[in-house]
């Protein structure tokens, strides 16, 4: 595997798919995670949802205890709820230091036969669910075009799989996470090593700083922000699907700057029905199919205090 200093960055723009392919191969065939520019969404939007994520955040805690995480994953997950103890990457016994407002598809009810189906739990924000809405249509958008590069990128034959983004599961999440002491133990984190569960992660974050990816050699390579780029990266599900051409590269976040740091990933990922393998094109395939709705919830039960078993 080759080692890396940095993030790359990779232009969209009006550049067609096929050429954006050849330099997202080059930055996901390696490091797993690129600085997208020239996405084409607009920067006040971005900046609006950050300043939704402030008010929600700043909300009385009761008012966000009101709308807890629930089994469909949707709502508020206080810190101190959620432990990475599935990661291979690191003996993770500590729970991740950072709050989240986590918003899903919006169905009209639960459907008992699609895992994590049902409604948003909206707080009582003016413009919030609104703002959200819209961030969430757009940058749907761009991950379906996201999704077609790389499947240009791992030289698939095939791109029926698409289909499975039509009622994609996606993740929008507020994060928030309070300045750690400087003297805070090493094994605490405010997000522990860990890879992402699905297909691609479309991140906007703030000056702070603290996120950090891991090359084959096990350093840790900061990723600042860059102005008007998405941090993007492919997660266990791609890293599937492409045969293991395209890398789902261990992340962490630590904040020890002294400052509360926000940031919004995005997270685009296919129907939990899909059934997930190597795609034809991509080579032998070196993984066995598996359905990605089981997948999620042997991760979730995992992580989260509001999936335990017999919870809810
Ligand atoms: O907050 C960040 O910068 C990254 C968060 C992250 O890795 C995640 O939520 O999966
Ligand atoms: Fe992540």
């Amino acid at each position: 595997m080759t080692e890396f200093t940095e993030v790359p960055v990779v232009r969209l723009g009006k550049r067609s798919d096929e050429e954006i392919a050849d330099d997202f191969r080059v930055a996901y065939g390696t490091t797993g995670f690129g600085y997208i520019v020239d996405h084409g969404i607009d920067q006040s939007l971005i900046q609006a949802v950050f300043e939704a994520s402030w008010q929600f955040h700043a909300l009385p805690l009761a008012e966000k205890q009101a709308i807890a995480v629930d089994t469909t994953h949707r709502g508020y997950i206080a810190i101190n709820t959620s432990t990475d103890v599935n990661s291979s990457l690191a003996d993770v016994t500590k729970p991740n230091q950072s709050a989240s407002f986590m918003m899903m598809r919006e169905d009209a009810s639960v459907d008992p036969n699609i895992y994590l189906s049902g409604p948003n739990r909206w707080p009582e924000l003016p413009q919030f669910r609104e703002t959200l809405e819209t961030y969430f249509e757009v940058m749907s958008g761009l991950g379906r075009r996201l999704m077609r590069i790389a499947l240009l990128a791992c030289g698939a034959t095939d791109f029926s799989i698409l289909s499975a983004f039509d009622e994609p599961t996606i993740w929008l999440r507020l994060l928030h996470y309070p300045p750690q002491p400087k003297a805070s133990p090493d094994d605490l984190f405010g997000s522990a090593p860990h890879t992402d569960f699905g297909c691609l992660t479309l991140l906007a974050q703030d000056q702070v700083g603290g996120l950090q990816v891991q090359t084959p050699a096990g350093n840790w390579v900061d990723v600042p922000t860059k102005p008007d780029a998405f941090v993007v990266n492919v997660g266990d599900m791609l890293h599937r699907m492409s045969n293991g051409q395209l890398m789902s590269t261990p992340h962490r976040v630590i904040n020890r700057s002294g400052r509360e740091r926000y940031s919004v990933p995005f997270f685009f990922d296919p129907h939990v029905n899909t059934i997930v393998q190597p795609l034809p094109g991509t080579g032998h395939p070196r993984y066995n199919p598996l359905i990605f709705g089981n997948f999620l919830r042997s991760e979730l039960e995992a992580a989260y205090e509001a999936h335990k078993p017999g919870k809810n």
